[in-house]
Order: C-alpha cells, then structure tokens, then sequence
C-alpha cells in the first residue's frame, strides 16, 4: 500500500482533531457553558475595549479551560470503556481528572477579575 505523504497526514490529523473539538462542543454539557462564558467575556472584551495584553491573557485563559475540559472528557471517557465497573482507583483517576479543570478555572476567573474589575468599578 503507498505511504502518504507528510502533508496528507498531517491534514488528516487536523481534520480528526476539528472533529474531536465539535464532537466536544455537541456532546458535553460543561464544555457549553464555557463555550457561552467564552463568547460573553469575548463581547465584554470588545465592550470595554481591554488591552492587547489582557486580550492575549483571556485568550490563553479561555482555551486553557476548554482544552484540560477536553482531556478530563477524554480520561473519563476511557475510564468509563476501560472499566464500567465502579473503582476506587477510577475514582481517584476521574477526581484528579475534574481536580486539574477546577484549578484552571479557578486561574481564569481571577484573571477576568483583574482585567474586569477595575473597568466596573
Ligand atoms: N467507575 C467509577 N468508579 C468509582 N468512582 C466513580 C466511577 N465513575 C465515576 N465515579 C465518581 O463520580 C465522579 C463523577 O464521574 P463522572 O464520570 O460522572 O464525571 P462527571 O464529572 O459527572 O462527568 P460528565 O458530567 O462530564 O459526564 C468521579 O469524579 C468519581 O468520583
């Protein structure tokens, strides 16, 4: 069978990877409600006219939140095809899992707190 080409590839990868971010978007709860966080602080943004560099640090916050959500979808989900069963050790896999997107979120809500507070208030 002929090999692909590197590019091929490489554009497949991509192709699978916009899949696995709409698939996301469709099928997990949490990951719509910061999709709608994302799109409000993003009008707010533009509303209160932030500069390049808090439009570069709510940038990295949005997607930092959204990208560790999509691998604590994917560890859950391989925790649920691996062993359906109840664990305590899926357990403990699953909580570090939820742990790592909290404290992320916790980042992102401080940072729209600097960048927001001063502008309300
Ligand atoms: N197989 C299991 N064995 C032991 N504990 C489990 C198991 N499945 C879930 N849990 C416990 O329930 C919690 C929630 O797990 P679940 O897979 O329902 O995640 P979730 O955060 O509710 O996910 P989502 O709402 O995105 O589907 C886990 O953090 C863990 O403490």
């Amino acid at each position: 069978m002929r090999k692909e080409s590197f590019l091929v590839n490489r554009i497949k990868s991509v192709g699978f990877a916009i899949r696995g971010a709409l698939l996301l978007i469709r099928t997990e709860a949490s990951i719509k409600i910061q999709v709608v966080l994302a799109l409000l602080v993003t009008i707010a943004g533009f509303y209160f006219e932030i500069s390049s560099t808090e439009w570069i640090l709510q940038i990295l916050a949005i997607s930092l939140v959204m990208g560790i959500e999509g691998a604590n979808t994917a560890i859950e989900k391989l925790c649920d095809f691996i062993h359906p069963d109840f664990d305590r050790k899926i357990g403990f896999i699953k909580d570090v899992s939820a742990g790592a997107v909290m404290l992320v979120s916790i980042g992102a809500v401080i940072v729209g707190l600097i960048i927001y507070l001063p502008k309300i208030f």
